[in-house]
């Protein structure tokens, strides 16, 4: 790829935050030519999902990282804000740049914007290069044998491990970084000015204690997922309150760490020491389920805001405001739901099996629109992403594509009972109810009032009775879910 070496080349970051394995840095690099990295806040173009609280407060962090981490290599990051549309032909010419590079992103609305950004800068004879930096393999790589997308995650997975994954690049050991013109040394903002960690309240502290952000913390993670968790995570993954899986997922949310660094990493420790092979093909299913969630958001970008399945369209949602609360605030009176729900407001993530029961309770026993709850944890995750989130929920909803069917009704008790057998999990999120025995922790509606007492709950005071019965709730879903069938039968 050759270049002005006079003019500069740029690279643009968007949920890439890294320097290794980054094809659109080492792509810049190689050129010879000076790079300047910057980042752009974008809130304003059409179609593309502001962030939420969560997510803004982990951006923070990861700007600034990866900022210092470009600074010791010899470059340094500037943060704009406002539509890249806008922004981003302003840059390359102010900045008299001879070509732009980025990694690819995947939606529809991501999409437009990119096509449209290159073609304004083509016209202005700046070239555009792109690259895959984000998935494992990019959605229009993997078809079925009639060239159409997979719809369901079996045979995708299947078609995925049967190829080759890209090679990981490693870091440039040296950015030539370049100056930047005072104008737009102007219109950059600081990390810290643009407002992304929230100060009255400050509700972050309980992130903070939980998380470092940045690659350097996304690779150790890694690291430390291989040496401690990788044996056994085909069973561990299940248990709340074991650290059972690899809690890297803000980290890929960001780009903190590449999917393709994971998959090598974890396919050489399998082939180190092939006792590990279950639990590494487990492991790289995971993120194959991600590489799915981003092919199906490509190809059927209504997925966040309408039912995949149009017979969901009539579904007779109800709208209880309260009880919405109760659920938003681990206050539904179910040990292990609430103990997610706090779980997650405190430290803006919650393991995969409470996502799945919490979710569940809010869509069945609730009866509550899966949207709402796709929305509350867009604004509470710190790995809110929009493929994983949109279909993750209608994937509970039973309204996705290879969907758990809605009639699949999880019981929250018997959840929390097999995969939180003792209660720690609860305990450690639901301090009310932490002396009550294993046998109660669960239901403490079933204790005697001595074990109550000794235990200093009382109930519907220190801790909510049920905000819904479970046998009821579950009678009232199967027969909405009925009901939806009955109107699909009818003739149109
Ligand atoms: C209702 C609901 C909403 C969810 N919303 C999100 C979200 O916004 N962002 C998000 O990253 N994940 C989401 N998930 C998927 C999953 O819960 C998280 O990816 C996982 O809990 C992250 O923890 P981990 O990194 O320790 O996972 P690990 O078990 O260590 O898995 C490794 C990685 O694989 C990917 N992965 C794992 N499970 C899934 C899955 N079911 N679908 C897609 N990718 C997966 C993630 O990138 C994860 O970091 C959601 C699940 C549910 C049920």
């Amino acid at each position: 790829m050759s270049t002005d070496s006079q003019s500069p080349v740029l690279v643009w970051f968007r949920d890439d935050h890294r320097l290794s394995d980054h094809p659109a840095l080492a792509a810049a690099v190689a050129t010879g030519s000076r790079v300047l990295c910057f980042a752009v806040l974008d809130d304003d173009s059409d179609g593309l999902r502001p962030l939420g609280g969560a997510t803004r407060w982990w951006l923070h962090g990861s700007l600034e990282a990866l900022d210092d981490a470009l600074r010791r290599t010899g470059s340094g990051l500037l943060v704009f804000k406002g539509s890249a549309l806008s922004i981003v032909g302003r840059i390359a010419i102010e900045a008299g740049a001879s070509a732009i590079f980025w990694n690819r992103r995947y939606s529809a609305a991501e999409i437009a914007v990119d096509r449209a950004i290159k073609k304004h800068l083509t016209d202005l004879g700046i070239r555009a290069h792109s690259f895959n930096g984000r998935l494992l393999h990019e959605p229009w790589t993997i078809a079925n044998q009639a060239g159409k997308p997979f719809q369901v995650f079996t045979p995708y997975l299947r078609a995925v491990m049967a190829r080759p994954v890209a090679a990981a690049l490693p870091p440039p050991k040296r950015i030539p970084g370049g100056t930047w013109p005072s104008a737009l040394l102007d219109a950059a903002i600081p990390v810290g000015a643009l407002g992304l960690e929230p100060s009255s309240p400050d509700w972050a502290d309980g992130m903070r204690a939980e998380w470092r952000r940045g690659e350097r913390a996304g690779q150790e993670g890694f690291e430390r997922f291989c040496r401690e968790s990788l044996r056994g995570y085909a069973d561990n993954r299940d248990h709340p309150s074991v650290q059972g899986t690899s809690r890297l997922s803000p980290h890929l949310r960001f780009g903190e760490i590449s999917p393709r660094q994971i998959w090598h990493g974890v396919t050489a420790e399998a082939a180190r020491e092939p006792s590990l092979a279950r639990d590494a093909e487990k492991y790289l299913s995971e993120i194959i389920w991600r590489d799915f969630s981003h092919q199906m958001l490509h190809y059927y970008p209504h997925m966040p805001d309408r039912p995949h399945s149009s017979r969901f369209d009539r579904f007779p949602w109800s709208e209880d405001a309260k009880a919405v609360r109760a659920w938003q605030k681990g206050r539904t009176g179910y040990p292990i739901v609430d103990a997610g729900m706090r779980q997650l407001w405190q430290t803006g993530w919650m393991h995969n099996r409470v996502r799945m029961i919490a979710a569940s309770f809010l869509v069945k026993h609730l009866l509550t629109d899966w949207r709402r709850g796709e929305a509350w944890f867009w604004d509470t995750l710190v790995d809110a992403d929009p493929a994983n989130n949109a279909f993750s929920w209608q994937w509970i909803a039973g309204s996705g594509p290879d969907s758990a069917p809605f009639h699949r009704i999880f019981n929250p008790v018997a959840q929390g009972e097999k995969f939180d057998p003792d209660g720690d999990y609860i305990r450690s999120f639901v301090p009310e109810i932490a002396e009550l025995p294993s046998g109660f922790i669960h239901k403490p509606w079933d204790a005697p009032p001595a074990v109550l007492h000794a235990a200093g709950v009382r109930r519907g005071e220190t801790y909510p009775d049920p905000i819904v019965p479970h046998g009821p709730a579950r009678e009232r879903a199967l027969q909405a879910f009925r009901s939806l069938r009955s109107v699909a039968d009818l003739p149109s």
